[in-house]
C-alpha cells in the first residue's frame, strides 16, 4: 500500500473545513462560542464519523462513557425551542443549522464565503458518514447542501426565502473524501419571488448543478432584509 492509499485508508469522517476556503470573505461569524459549544459538535463530528465510519470488538465501554455524558448535558443545557426563534439569521437559529450550523454535530459544517459579485463558494469534503452509493455522497446530503447554499446566495444578495421548488440535475457520482467545491448565486428577483442557482464540483468534473425558487414570507420586515447574519 502506498503512503497516500494508506492515508486514504485510515480516514474516517468527514475533515476539518476550516481551511478549506483561502479567498472571499467568510459569510458567516467564525467565532467560538464562549461556552465551548462549537468545540463540542466539533468533537461529536469526530465521534460521528468514527462510529460511522469504523468496525469495533466491543465498545460497551464506550456507550457508558457517552451515556454518562448525554446525562450530563440534558441535565445542565437549557433547551432552546423553534418558538424562541425570534428572526431569521441570528445565533439561535443558525446554530442548530443541519448544514452550517456550528453547534450541530449533523452540519459539515459548510463554511461559506462570498465574493465582491454576492457569489457565494464553499469548499468541503465529505466523509464516509453522508455515504450514499459505495463511495459516493448521498444524494440527499446534496439536495440538502444546495437548499443551503442557495439560501445563503439569497442572504448574501439581502433576501430571505423559503424553498418553493427546488430543481436538482446529478450529473456525476459525488466522491467522498474529495475536495468538493459548491458554489451559489441568486439570478433575479420578482416581487416576493426569488430564482437563484448553484454548481457542485469535484475537481473539474460537474457533479450536480440546482435551480431554486424562493419565496419571501409575506410580513418579513424591511430590516430583516439587510440585517447581517449574527451566528
Ligand atoms: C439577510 C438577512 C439575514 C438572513 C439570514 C439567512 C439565514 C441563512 C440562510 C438560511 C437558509 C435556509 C435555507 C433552507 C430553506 C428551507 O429549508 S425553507 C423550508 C422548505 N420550504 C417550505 O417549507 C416552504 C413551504 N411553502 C410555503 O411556506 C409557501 O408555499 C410559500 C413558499 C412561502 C409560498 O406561499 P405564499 O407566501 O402564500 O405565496 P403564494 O402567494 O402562494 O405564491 C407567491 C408566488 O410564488 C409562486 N409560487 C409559490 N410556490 C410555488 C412553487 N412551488 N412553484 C412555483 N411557483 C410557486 C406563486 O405562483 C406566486 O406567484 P405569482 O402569482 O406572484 O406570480
Amino acid at each position: 500500500m502506498t503512503a497516500s492509499n494508506e492515508a486514504e485508508q485510515n480516514q474516517v469522517g468527514t475533515a476539518d473545513p476550516a481551511a478549506a476556503s483561502s479567498e472571499g470573505i467568510p459569510l458567516l461569524p467564525q467565532d467560538e462560542t464562549p461556552s465551548g459549544s462549537t468545540e463540542l459538535a466539533r468533537e461529536l463530528r469526530r465521534l460521528r464519523g468514527l462510529v460511522a465510519g469504523s468496525v469495533y470488538e466491543d465498545v460497551h465501554d464506550a456507550v457508558r462513557t457517552v451515556r454518562e455524558l448525554a446525562d450530563h448535558l440534558e441535565a445542565v443545557g437549557k433547551p432552546v425551542r423553534p418558538k424562541d426563534y425570534g428572526t431569521w439569521g441570528t445565533p439561535e437559529h443558525i446554530g442548530a443549522n443541519p448544514a452550517i450550523g456550528q453547534r450541530n454535530p449533523v452540519s459539515p459544517p459548510l463554511e461559506p464565503v462570498v465574493f465582491p459579485d454576492a457569489t457565494v463558494r464553499a469548499d468541503l469534503e465529505l466523509g464516509i458518514e453522508y455515504q450514499g452509493p459505495p463511495g459516493c455522497v448521498h444524494g440527499g446530503i446534496v439536495a440538502l447542501l444546495f437548499d443551503e447554499m442557495l439560501g445563503l446566495a439569497n442572504a448574501a444578495s439581502k433576501s430571505v426565502g423559503m424553498t418553493a421548488d427546488l430543481r436538482i440535475t446529478y450529473s456525476s457520482p459525488t466522491p467522498l473524501y474529495a475536495p468538493l467545491r459548491f458554489e451559489a448565486r441568486q439570478d433575479r428577483v420578482e416581487g416576493r419571488k426569488i430564482w437563484a442557482s448553484a454548481t457542485l464540483h469535484a475537481g473539474n468534473t460537474l457533479c450536480a448543478s440546482a435551480e431554486g425558487l424562493f419565496v419571501e414570507p409575506c410580513g418579513i420586515r424591511d430590516h430583516e432584509r439587510s440585517r447581517p447574519i449574527e451566528g
